[in-house]
């Protein structure tokens, strides 16, 4: 980060007067026509470098670039400096710089290949070891619960990223699941989410995990301390929580405050950010689920696209080509949005997950410097998976005013080969179909041929599909633990090389402070009419209406 925003750097400029002079020319159609090698230039495949095999194809020809165009892409990455930040952040560098904190997700998934000087680093094993242990003995059954049952249901209770990853990393995996290990996920402070889990939830099988990196958010707590209760319900003796209850925390104090014995707390470190933590301890539940021998191969999946993003020019590197692509589209295309469209059902919660690692990490307006932005940052992220979207929001992505770039993502190989794969060959039909109209749309001409010549003219208009909608296509061969975890390192360091193109801090979280403040200031203020004070009168007016009604 040199100081200057992104708009003041050369490549910058020169990426604005390409825009200028070029954009109406970048129309896909042509350019295919003019280039039989176009998708040979810009289509790449991913061989991990190391670890297990994964291979990614990734095909960034329907994107609305030209050689010049992304050749200036990667002139604006350099003048940003990304290498030296890339470098610094393996290095193990404080560029977390409003917390003062070193960013090591990929510390958690070295397996010894990267020095890295930072406190706790060399602890990561002795966790690895702690986990491999105790999730072998839940799934094996020699970990009983009180009454000397084996343990047939996880409870991990988290929010954000002490969520998130779990969520979507299970789901993702569930053919490596053990079948006969409920898995069960409570985030949301609603004490509905807490109450219809616990309805399906024996005191006497069930094991909560109590994820939180500050073992402070309110959430959390309050869910721990209810699940904590129901069961000493059941259990009536505290020394019971030993065998039912683990923390996943930075914060020792606070975890063994809460009752839970420290031989059954999971550490990690401040270096960790939430939205970045599914490798860390926070992976627990991921691990009790798949096994610790598949959480591993997450792990070395990730670190493979690790190695490639250190090492590779930024003209094959991946992540890089992936964020200098959606930045065009974010800053100069005026793009609001990158949607997120598996087409892979375990794959149904990767937007949501995303969500957070991209909007979280940069959605910010200040420079890390304070300087505040004159340009676009983070893109909102959303998606569905598999078909389920084209028969629901596909319509405005074809036809409508905005221009929405996708990634689309498929597997070769279904887990669920059913009617000898019928069922994938039907969805591979439309993940191949859907890019292919997005790009190449559907001409007047073509429509009335279809049509036939009494076709009414307002009907042949509403048929036209303009094109030239970007989007990237990615497939492996199956989705295995060692390809997610790859696929999620792509996205991470895609969101690294962008905020530092930005020059914003990918890795705080202030806005999500404020909130926290406020529902603070009001919870003290909910219990009688006169207490609410100082607040704008919609404010007041609805706080009123809960109290008028509210039946407790
Ligand atoms: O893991 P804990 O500390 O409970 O935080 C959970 C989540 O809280 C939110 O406010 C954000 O800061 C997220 O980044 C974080 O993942």
């Amino acid at each position: 980060m040199s100081g200057k925003l992104a708009s003041e750097y050369a490549a910058w400029q020169k990426l604005q007067a390409l825009y200028d002079a070029e954009h109406t020319k970048i129309v896909l159609k042509d350019l295919f026509a003019q280039d039989p090698q176009r998708f040979a230039k810009f289509s790449k495949e991913y061989n991990s470098p190391s670890g297990p095999d994964v291979t990614l194809l990734v095909d960034l020809s329907k994107n609305l670039i030209t050689e010049p165009v992304l050749a200036e892409l990667l002139a604006l990455a350099r003048e940003a400096r990304v290498e030296e930040f890339r470098d610094k952040m393996f290095a193990g560098e404080h560029i977390n710089t409003s917390e003062d904190r070193a960013v090591l997700h990929v510390a958690l998934r070295n397996f010894d290949e990267f020095h890295i000087a930072e406190g706790g680093v060399s602890e990561v094993s002795g966790v690895l070891a702690h986990i491999k242990a105790f999730t072998d003995a839940v799934r094996s059954g020699a970990w009983k619960g009180y009454t000397g049952k084996t343990i047939n249901t996880i409870v991990n209770i988290g929010i954000g990223g002490s969520d998130l990853g779990p969520v979507m990393v299970t789901e993702a995996l569930r053919p490596y699941a053990k079948r006969d290990l409920a898995a069960h996920f409570v985030s949301n402070i609603d004490g509905t989410h807490i109450a219809e889990t616990l309805r399906l939830c024996d005191p006497e099988t069930t094991l909560f995990i109590i994820a939180s990196k500050t073992f402070t958010t309110q959430e959390t707590i309050t869910n721990a301390e209810t699940a904590r209760a129901w069961f000493l319900e059941a259990a009536k003796d505290k020394a019971a929580v030993a065998k039912h209850f683990v923390a996943l925390s930075t914060n020792t104090k606070a975890v063994t405050a809460f009752g839970i014995d420290e031989a059954n707390m999971f550490q990690f470190w401040d270096w960790v950010g939430g939205r970045y933590s599914l490798w860390s301890a926070i992976g627990l539940s991921i691990a009790l689920v798949i096994g610790y021998e598949n959480f591993e191969q997450l792990l070395q999946g990730a670190h493979g696209m690790d190695k490639h993003f250190k090492e590779t020019p930024l003209e094959e590197n991946l992540p890089v080509l992936m964020a200098s692509i959606g930045l065009w589209y974010n800053d100069f295309y005026g793009a609001q949005t990158l949607a997120l469209l598996p087409y892979d059902q375990y794959l149904h919660k990767f937007a949501d997950y995303f969500q957070q690692g991209d909007m979280e990490s940069n959605g910010k307006s200040v420079t890390k410097n304070g300087q505040r932005v004159n340009y676009e940052t983070g893109p909102i992220i959303w998606g569905a998976s598999g078909t389920n979207g084209q028969h629901s929001f596909y319509q405005l992505v074809h036809q409508g005013t905005k221009i929405i770039p996708a990634d689309f993502i498929a597997p070769t190989t279904t887990h669920n080969p059913i009617h000898n794969s019928k069922h994938h060959r039907i969805l591979l039909s439309n993940f191949f179909a859907q890019p292919e109209a997005l790009a190449f749309g559907k001409t007047e001409a073509e429509v009335k041929a279809e049509l036939g010549p009494n076709a009414s003219d307002v009907l042949v208009k509403s048929k036209v599909f303009a094109g030239n909608r970007p989007s990237t296509s990615i497939m492996f061969p199956l989705l295995t633990p060692a390809t997610l975890g790859a696929l999620i390192a792509l996205y991470e360091h895609k969101i690294f090389v962008q905020g530092v193109i930005w020059g914003i801090n990918s890795f705080d979280q202030m806005g999500v402070e404020l909130g926290k403040v406020l529902a603070k200031n009001i919870l003290a203020q909910l219990e009688t009419p006169a207490d609410v004070k100082g607040h704008d009168s919609s404010t007041t007016g609805l706080i009123h209406y809960y109290q008028k009604y509210r039946k407790e």
